[in-house]
């Protein structure tokens, strides 16, 4: 018997290397379409065993904030793309990195760095471009934070750290009993802590949605922005539990969301999907943040469309056609880790199938918490509501189990 590993085996010299910056789901995702496409595909992470390591020609484990490590890195992999799929990077060593022509960062360094800190995006979407948005303000300590509600920011109100994602050291407000706490919370909760927060009025909507806008190839040597149907969605404490795509709006609303998206993507610049957050209440649309790469709530256009976000992103990417069209209502739903501890097992997936159309994508992170997202269940339907109920059940079905 021969055996052999593929791991460190790099593909024919000439092809496309990525350093993915960021291996968790949504990374393991872009790095499985890249691949298909023939690309070398590098997965970094702060931690081994990340669910893009297991499917990556190569994986590192460094921590990205340490611009030193970074570049160190780059060096070593010579990468063509730097593929940031979180919220955690030094931003500073890509801008250098990109301004020395070591390897293009996408959709560009520059925007990367706006949209990881939320004062960058916000100050770029209100007072640059003048978008809608809900009042805010910055603060650097529990008293500037009082003043500014005080000021005019009002409750309720939400705290966020700067930089933080999935609802991490976020709080919202009902009184200025809360301020201390919600200070603390953000100092202690976010990824990285800068010691600042943003305050922002809390915006009464119908729903949210995200917009998942692509800046791809045009076909005839320029970019075009393309929008897919809006995703609905569901967060719980900041951070999204149900998510399902057409979300039904009025014209003129999808018409505003779609002008919002195009404005801040063509501000950022580059090529990549684009996840641009907006709340809606009847005809009117507020930007709330972007993430320059797919997002979470998108899960759902594994099932929904034929070019899911994330072989949109590794098309835009690559400079190939894409295509944004919906091919079927969808939903997912997001299956916690619910248990704590390491070597996860899940029972019930006989089950869950059994559930019409639908699929389960568990992500093999190595290790499990009650809040940790470890897998989405998937279904599509003739209509969104009975795509969620099914995605909901099928969810439900999966039970997260530590062996021993
Ligand atoms: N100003 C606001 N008004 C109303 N709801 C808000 C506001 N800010 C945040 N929320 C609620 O909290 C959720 C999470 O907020 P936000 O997107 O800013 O956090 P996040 O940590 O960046 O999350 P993620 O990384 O998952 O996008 C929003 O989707 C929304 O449901
Ligand atoms: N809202 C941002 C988001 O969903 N990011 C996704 O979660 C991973 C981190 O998960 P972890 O915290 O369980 O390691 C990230 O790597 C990314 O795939
Ligand atoms: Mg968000």
């Amino acid at each position: 018997m021969s055996q052999f590993t593929m791991i460190g085996t790099p593909l024919a010299a000439g092809a496309t290397r990525v350093l993915l910056l960021g291996g968790g789901e949504l990374g393991k995702e872009v790095a499985l379409c890249l691949q298909r496409y023939g690309v070398e595909v590098v997965a970094v992470d702060r931690y081994a065993n990340a669910p893009a390591h297991q499917v990556a020609h190569r994986g590192h484990v460094i921590d990205m904030t340490d611009g030193a490590a970074l570049r160190e890195l780059v060096l070593r992999e010579r990468p063509h793309f730097i593929v940031p799929e979180l919220e955690a990077i030094a931003t500073d060593a890509l801008e250098s990195i990109e301004a020395e022509g070591l390897a293009e960062v996408v959709p560009t360094a520059r925007a990367v760095r706006l949209t990881m800190n939320r004062e960058g995006i916000r100050r770029l979407a209100a007072e640059e471009l003048g978008l809608p948005t809900s009042r805010y303000a910055f603060a650097g300590s529990l008293e500037e934070l009082a003043a500014a509600v005080a000021a005019g920011i009002g409750y309720p109100c939400f705290v966020k750290p700067v930089m933080s994602s999935s609802g991490k050291g976020q709080s919202m407000l009902k009184g200025p009993d809360d301020l201390p706490a919600a200070w603390e919370h953000a100092r202690s909760g976010g990824r990285v802590d800068q010691g600042r927060v943003i305050v922002e009025a809390k915006i009464e909507f119908d729903f949210e949605i995200t917009l998942l806008t692509v800046r791809a190839s045009d076909g005839e040597g320029g970019v075009g922005t393309y929008f897919c149907e809006p995703v609905g969605h569901l967060q719980k404490d900041g951070d999204y539990v149900e998510s399902w795509q057409p979300q039904p709006m009025s014209a003129v609303a999808l018409q505003r969301a779609q002008a919002i998206a195009e404005a801040v993507t063509a501000a950022l610049g580059g090529r990549g999907v684009f996840g641009v957050e907006l709340f809606v209440r009847g005809d009117d649309v507020w930007f709330s943040e972007v993430s320059p790469r797919p997002h979470d709530t998108g899960m759902v256009t594994m099932v929904s469309q034929r070019q899911s976000e994330f072989e949109l992103h590794a098309r835009a990417i690559l400079g190939l056609p894409v295509c944004s069209r919906l091919l079927a209502p969808g939903a997912s739903a997001v299956i916690y880790g619910q248990v704590e501890g390491e070597g996860v097992a899940f029972a019930g997936l006989d089950r869950a199938l059994l559930v019409p159309d639908s699929e389960v994508r568990l992500f093999g992170k190595p290790e499990s918490f009650p809040k940790r997202r470890m897998g989405v269940a998937l279904a599509s339907a003739d209509g969104v509501d009975e795509a969620r109920r099914r995605a909901r059940e099928a969810a439900a079905r999966v039970r997260p189990m530590v062996a021993g």
